[in-house]
């Protein structure tokens, strides 16, 4: 069931276009990822399904309504959300509490993000990590259906972005749909049942990441140094090869499906072992410059 359709979003800010023609929909109960460059329109098209901006064209439905009639289906974390600076943990989880009519109990969900052991640390002296784990608990309180997550891991270390990671898989086993807004490809490839990605201010492709990466050209690539001459016809007589490079000692052979073992086993059948052999398969940057000749970050 589509619980988010967006249809031909557009939206201009006086002669800026923002978001070109965007559409997409949003099955209950899965992380969608909205992944582009800095700047694409992803911000934009997620304040507009929020209902913090009127689009200039285009229709979008949460739950069948309106965003703005929608409202209390939806939890909104957006980038860079602002605290008073002297408001402790507790006191900015109560005040959101006190918003709606019927909410999450704020205990559980302190302790849900881990922030039970800051309940009265003011929030400026919470580290970046915390700061998001709260506002996940902030958007959390109104006891969303979706939660609309933008740019959640900015800014944190790899520890705490592997934290929050976990957190958003916790969240979407509750029965959560989660939009999160990335520029991290890492972050979209792990978490992400669909991605769309958005380049100026158009949906330049949407599947799941893997369907994505498969359909790159190479998406594989294996890299050894044969332990005795090789020929690169009896690679690239392998259905999997469609390329053999040298440099040096090395080889590197791209390709697609199951390359590696395919590769072994041809080597294994002429008695040549490789050595120093690394599997490189390809991400959603590969994706998005083959099909827009950019890089994503
Ligand atoms: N309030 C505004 N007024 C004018 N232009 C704006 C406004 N908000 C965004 N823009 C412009 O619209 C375009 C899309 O911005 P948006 O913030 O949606 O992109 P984004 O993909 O979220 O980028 P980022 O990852 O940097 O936040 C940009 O060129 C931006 O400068």
């Amino acid at each position: 069931m589509k619980v988010i359709e967006v249809t031909n979003l557009h939206k201009r800010y006086r002669d800026q276009v923002a978001v070109d023609d965007v559409s997409f929909a949003v099955d209950e109960g899965e992380i969608f990822g909205v992944l582009g460059p800095n700047g694409a329109g992803k911000t934009t098209t997620v304040e507009c399904v929020a209902g913090l901006r009127t689009p200039t064209s285009g229709t979008i439905t949460v739950g069948g309504r309106t965003p703005l009639e929608a409202k209390h289906l939806l939890g909104v974390q957006l980038q860079s959300a602002q605290l008073p600076e002297k408001i402790k943990v507790w006191e900015a989880l109560d005040l959101f509490a006190s918003f709606y009519r019927d909410p999450a109990d704020w205990r559980a969900l302190m302790e849900r993000v881990g922030l039970a052991d800051k309940r009265d640390t003011r929030f400026t002296n919470l580290s970046g990590g915390q700061k998001q784990r709260l506002s996940v608990a902030l958007a959390l309180v109104g006891k969303p259906r979706v939660a609309i997550l933008d740019e959640l891991t900015t800014g944190l270390d790899p520890q705490a972005r592997r934290d929050t990671w976990d957190l958003i898989e916790q969240i979407r086993a509750d029965g959560v749909t989660i939009v999160l807004v990335t520029h991290f490809m890492e972050e979209a490839e792990r978490l992400c049942d669909r991605v769309a990605l958005i380049s100026s201010g158009r949906v330049v492709a949407m599947d799941a990441p893997s369907a994505l990466i498969g359909q790159v050209e190479e998406s594989q690539r294996v890299r050894f140094r044969p332990s005795a001459p090789v020929e690169d016809a009896m690679l690239l007589a392998v259905p999997e090869v469609t390329g053999v490079r040298r440099n040096g000692e090395q080889l590197t052979v791209t390709g697609r499906g199951n390359l590696a073992p395919a590769v072994t086993l041809a080597l294994a059948e002429h008695q040549i072992v490789p050595t120093d052999l690394r599997i490189e398969q390809a991400t959603l940057e590969d994706v998005f410059l083959a099909l827009t000749g950019r890089k994503l970050s």
